[in-house]
């Protein structure tokens, strides 16, 4: 589920006379996400997402990611578009919280992702890195390496009750990466996030990119190494070469990775999976039971570590010879 803050139609009606949008006729919460609290809401001029900002989102980032999606829209980027309410500002207040309207998005996400999907996605994310090449704004990482330890001591206490020697396993993984990061490739604002329930298409065409609430400036590679992890292991956890080629081939077509680039993706490979693991894990140990959230799997993404741990090369994930540079 996704709704943990309840509104009235009152308050919502109250909320939109702030909008231009016209008048309310149907609202109603979306079961999808974990983060916020979602509402598919029509109105007389049409269809919008009202999203609650929950505790997870810091209220000062909301510019950046309002912002973001303006950016992109604007540069042709299919991403949802922030409402302007009277005053000209995107941000109010709802049921306690930070809210904002953003514009509705046609088609829907691919639960079992093709070949295809992986080129169209690896094409768009690199659209999105271009795009944002010229976005002010700036809001550091903070699940990129140097973030990692703290998440990881809250739960490595108990990591073994998940898996025994999880925590002897991630205690490694985290000092290679801690020791091997990159600090000297392209830098640019990335989505963080691009997982198959974040990118809508219509038949075999991307139609669009949501959920930028994790979007960041960091290593265009990283969210790169993301989407190879997200998008081209099959169920039983094994690495589709074919995937891999696909979305790095859609990606290198529209921005080409540089060498040292290319060479540290399993580098960057084995930190996204680290990264969604430490989330999954902490979310896994600390989220009570009962509750709504479907909660994801960590043992998928230690399994993940274990591929990229053992990768020595990018032609390994399907990167082609580009004649790139350095
Ligand atoms: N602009 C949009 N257009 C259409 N559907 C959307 C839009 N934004 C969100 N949704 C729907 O809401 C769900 C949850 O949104 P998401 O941003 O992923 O939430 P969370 O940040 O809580 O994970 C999505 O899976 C999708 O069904
Ligand atoms: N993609 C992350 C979790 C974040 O979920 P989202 O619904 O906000 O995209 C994961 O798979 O661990």
């Amino acid at each position: 589920m996704a709704v943990y803050t309840d509104i009235s139609e009152t308050d919502l009606a109250a909320f939109l006379r702030d909008y231009d949008v016209g008048e309310l006729l149907s609202y109603k919460g979306i079961a999808e996400g974990v983060e916020n609290s979602n509402f598919l809401l029509h109105a007389s001029s049409g269809a919008y997402i009202l999203t609650l900002y929950e505790k997870r989102v810091n209220p000062d980032d909301l510019p950046f990611f309002l912002g973001l999606m303006q950016h992109l829209s604007d540069r042709g980027i299919s991403c949802p578009l922030p409402v302007r309410r009277k005053d000209g500002t995107t941000i109010g207040q709802l049921a306690g919280r930070p809210a904002a309207l953003v514009t509705f998005l046609e088609g829907m996400w691919m639960r079992r992702p093709t070949v295809e999907h992986c080129r169209e996605v690896g094409a768009a994310l690199a659209a999105m890195h271009l795009a944002g090449s010229d976005f002010s704004l700036r809001r550091a990482n903070a699940l990129s390496v140097s973030g990692w330890r703290p998440l990881w001591e809250r739960a490595k206490p108990r990591a073994d009750e998940v898996a025994p020697g999880f925590a002897e396993e991630t205690e490694a993984d985290l000092a290679f990466l801690e020791a091997n990061w990159p600090a000297d490739l392209p830098v640019g604002v990335i989505h963080a996030d691009l997982f198959p329930d974040n990118v809508f298409f219509l038949g075999k065409r991307l139609s669009g990119l949501i959920d930028f609430y994790f979007a960041c400036t960091d290593l265009l590679a990283y969210d790169v190494a993301i989407c190879l992890n997200a998008w081209c292991f099959e169920k039983d956890n094994s690495f589709n070469l074919t995937k891999g080629r696909a979305l790095l081939g859609g990606y290198t077509t529209v921005r080409p990775l540089s060498d040292r680039e290319a060479g540290m993706l399993p580098v960057l490979a084995r930190g996204s999976a680290l990264r969604f693991m430490l989330t999954r894990l902490y979310d896994w140990l600390n989220t009570p039971e009962g509750s709504l959230v479907v909660k994801k799997d960590p043992l998928e993404y230690l399994r993940r570590m274990r591929f990229h741990r053992q990768v020595r090369s990018p032609a390994e994930y399907g990167l082609e010879p580009q004649g790139a540079t350095a």
